[in-house]
């Protein structure tokens, strides 16, 4: 942590260098700086599933998500208020992003429906109806103590008409405008716009535009991430990028593979958020250099081999194959810590690998090289 009497007061992006459309630098906020490109471990509930806080932060996490969907039903922002906030309450005292509700909303509760005011819904968890306003997404976030705050949108699930992506996207810059007036002037905070358009390039640009004339400290992607081909989410990442001021940061929301990180670095994107890494470890699914390997899979029961021998982290390291396939099948509670532990340590090795490649002027070799290793992957 740096000394506090220089810590940042405000939220200020550095881009130290690039290579193609790829940048790497860093965001100095006042809970700490993240190095960008930066991938943020998901922490849904108060908590990245099966990972102590200090094992986030070892593995080189410099930021995580919350989401204000889960943490509104439950424990409640006031109550969160009333508890410190969320650093105290998970004990991260490093910068956290949280995700608007919106998305949230339309994938996991019932009886939704949106407005201009804002959606109207029924928790999941216990069907109680909830009304979500731009301004009280923004006055929950603020009570959760959210360093960077994601404005309300409307992400339409593709594929979709051109008349329902259009209205959507619509709805989500005046909702930008009015969660802008809403987060006011919080130095030290962010909040980011989302820029939505679907698969439709000019609506696309339209709403990049529009987000940019707002100034705000940064930009998210949205919309994306929702059934299309990587072919469509990288065209609409090549689409909006030259739209985007290149000194403010660019979030993919809710990306993605390994391969989709590297695609979309060179493209120019410098944050993404996804459950894939500790959603896969979950359910028995190793990341590693060597490519995904399924432990699940019987072919290794008596692979004594750990998954990475040459990695730093000890649930790559230290265990075999042999063990965790064990741990996997017994569904025994150490193989969903062990592989989470691992697959975040591998998302964090390749983000750290492109920030080095980027500086270097050899992000193209880099990329190579780790599709590479995937494809040499051992019988
Ligand atoms: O447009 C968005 N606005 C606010 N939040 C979002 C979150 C998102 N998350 C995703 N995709 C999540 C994909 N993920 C991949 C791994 C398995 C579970 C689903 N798209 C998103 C778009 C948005």
């Amino acid at each position: 942590m740096t000394d506090p009497l220089d810590a940042p007061t405000d939220f200020t992006f550095t881009v130290s260098a690039t290579d193609g459309q790829a940048r790497t630098g860093h965001i100095a906020m006042p809970r700490g700086t993240i190095r960008t490109p930066a991938f943020m471990p998901v922490g849904t509930a108060a908590t990245v599933k099966a990972m102590y806080p200090e094992q986030v932060r070892d593995l080189g996490a410099d930021v995580v998500l919350g989401n204000t969907y889960h943490l509104m039903l439950r424990p409640g922002p006031e109550r969160m208020a009333r508890l410190g906030g969320l650093h105290r309450f998970m004990r991260w005292d490093g910068p956290i992003l949280t995700d608007s509700g919106g998305f949230q909303v339309m994938s996991l509760s019932a009886l939704r429906k949106i407005d201009e005011e804002g959606v109207t819904f029924r928790s999941h968890i216990d069907g109680t109806a909830h009304r979500m306003s731009p301004e009280r997404s923004i006055e929950i976030q603020g009570l959760l103590g959210s360093d960077i705050q994601m404005q309300l949108d409307e992400c339409v699930r593709l594929p979709a008409e051109r008349a329902e992506i259009e209205k959507a996207m619509r709805l989500s810059l005046r909702w930008a405008e009015r969660c802008r007036v809403a987060f006011g002037e919080q130095p030290g905070k962010a909040m980011f716009g989302i820029v939505q358009g679907g698969d439709i390039p000019d609506l696309r640009v339209e709403s990049a535009r529009a987000l940019t004339d707002l100034d705000l400290k940064g930009y998210a992607i949205g919309g994306l991430a929702v059934g299309e081909p990587q072919a469509v989410m990288l065209a609409m990442i090549e689409t909006v990028e030259p739209h985007l001021p290149a000194t403010k940061p660019r979030y993919l929301m809710g990306v993605g593979t390994p391969d989709d990180l590297m695609q979309s670095v060179m493209r120019g994107i410098d944050m993404f958020d996804c459950v894939m890494p500790t959603r896969a470890g979950r359910h028995g699914l190793a990341y590693t250099r060597h490519g995904r390997i399924n432990l699940r899979n019987a072919r290794h029961a008596e692979d004594t081999r750990p998954l990475d021998e040459a990695s730093a982290c000890p649930a790559a390291r230290d265990y075999s194959r042999a063990y965790l396939h064990h741990l996997v099948r017994s569904e025994e509670i150490l193989g969903m810590m062990l592989l989470t532990w691992n697959n975040l340590a591998y998302y964090q090795q390749l983000m750290a690998g492109m920030r080095a490649a980027i500086a270097a002027g050899r992000l193209a070799d880099f990329v190579a090289e780790t599709k590479d290793g995937w494809a040499r992957a051992e019988a």
